[in-house]
C-alpha cells in the first residue's frame, strides 16, 4: 500500500474541500518517489478548493434561462425538431468544453466538475422561474448585503473553530509554477464582492430614469448591435485597469467595478446609444 509520505487529510479537507490536481500530485505522497511533472497554464493556478467546479457551476446556472428562453422563442417560429433541439445542443456542448478544458489545464478532477455541472443545471433550471422581476431597489441592495453578510458570519465562524478557509491559498501559492499565475480574483471573497456588488448594480440599473427611458423607446437591431460593440469596449477599458495590489482596496474596487457593470450593461450603455440615434435620425416630415 502506498501511504508512507501521504498528507494527513483532516475531517474538514473531505468535505466540499476538495484538491486540485496541480498541487495534489505534490502534495498527495502518492508520487514521492517518482516525482510527477506536471504542465501547467497561466489559468491553472486557481485558489479555491475546486469542489465543485465553480466555472461549471456557474456556466450552467447562467446559460441555463437563456437555453429555455431562445428553444421557446425558436418552438413558436420553427416545427423542424432539429432546430428546437439546438439550443439544449449548444448549451450541452458548451458545458462539456468548459468542464474538459478545468479537467485539461489540471485545475480540477473528472468528478468536481461533473458536480459543477449538475449543481449548474440544478441552479439555473430551479432559479430560472424566480427570476426577480419589479422587485424594489431595497431588495437588491438587502440581496448584496445578505451576501456580504452571511459569507463573513460563516468565514469567521468556522476560523473560530479553528478551520483556515485559506488553506487552498496557500496551497496554490506553494505550487503553482509561476507566482504571477496566481491571480487574486480568484480568492474566494472577490467572487463574493463580485456577486454582491453585481446584485446592487443591477438593482440600481433597473430603477434608474436612463434604463426606463430605453424601455419605453425599445432599441432596434442597429442599436442593439452598437450596445454590444460598445459595452465589450468599455468592459474590457475597466478591466484593463488593473487591481489595487492591497486586499481590502482590491475587494472593495472588485465591489464598486461589478456594481458599475450591470449599470453600463443594462443601463448607461443603451440610454447613450438611444440618445445618439434619436439626434441623428432626421426629423420627421410633417404633412
Ligand atoms: O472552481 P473553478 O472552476 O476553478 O472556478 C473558480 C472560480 O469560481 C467562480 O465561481 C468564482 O467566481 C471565481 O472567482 C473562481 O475563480
Amino acid at each position: 500500500m502506498k501511504t508512507l509520505g501521504m498528507r494527513d487529510t483532516t475531517p474538514q479537507r473531505r468535505f466540499l474541500f476538495g484538491e486540485r490536481p496541480f498541487w495534489w500530485v505534490h502534495e498527495s505522497g502518492y508520487y514521492n518517489e517518482a516525482p510527477a511533472q506536471v504542465h501547467q497554464f497561466p489559468v491553472s493556478c486557481e485558489t479555491g478548493p475546486g469542489s465543485p467546479s465553480g466555472h461549471c457551476m456557474i456556466t450552467g446556472a447562467a446559460l441555463w434561462p437563456i437555453m429555455i428562453a431562445t428553444s421557446s422563442q425558436i418552438a413558436k417560429r420553427s416545427h423542424s425538431h432539429w432546430m428546437k433541439l439546438m439550443p439544449s445542443l449548444a448549451y450541452s456542448t458548451f458545458l462539456l468544453a468548459v468542464g474538459l478544458s478545468r479537467i485539461f489545464i489540471l485545475a480540477h478532477f473528472p468528478h468536481q466538475v461533473l458536480g459543477g455541472l449538475i449543481a449548474g443545471a440544478l441552479l439555473g433550471w430551479l432559479m430560472t422561474p424566480h427570476v426577480p422581476i419589479d422587485r424594489p431597489v431595497s431588495f437588491y441592495g438587502l440581496t448584496a448585503l445578505a451576501l456580504l453578510l452571511g459569507a463573513s458570519l460563516i468565514y469567521w465562524s468556522l476560523i473560530s473553530l479553528g478551520i483556515d478557509l485559506t488553506w487552498s491559498v496557500h496551497l496554490a501559492s506553494k505550487w503553482c509554477e509561476r507566482p504571477e499565475w496566481v491571480h487574486i480574483e480568484t480568492r474566494p471573497f472577490a467572487g463574493l464582492s463580485r456577486d454582491a456588488g453585481a446584485a446592487l448594480g443591477l438593482g440600481i440599473a433597473l430603477h434608474s430614469p436612463c434604463y426606463a427611458q430605453v424601455r419605453r423607446a425599445r432599441l432596434g437591431i442597429l442599436q442593439q448591435a452598437a450596445c454590444l460593440l460598445l459595452v465589450l469596449g468599455l468592459l474590457g477599458l475597466l478591466n484593463c485597469l488593473g487591481n489595487p495590489p492591497q486586499l481590502s482596496l482590491f475587494y472593495v474596487f472588485n465591489f464598486l467595478k461589478f456594481t458599475l457593470w450591470p449599470c453600463l450593461v443594462t443601463a448607461l450603455v443603451p440610454w447613450l446609444v438611444l440618445s445618439l440615434s434619436v439626434q441623428e435620425a432626421p426629423p420627421a416630415k410633417s404633412k
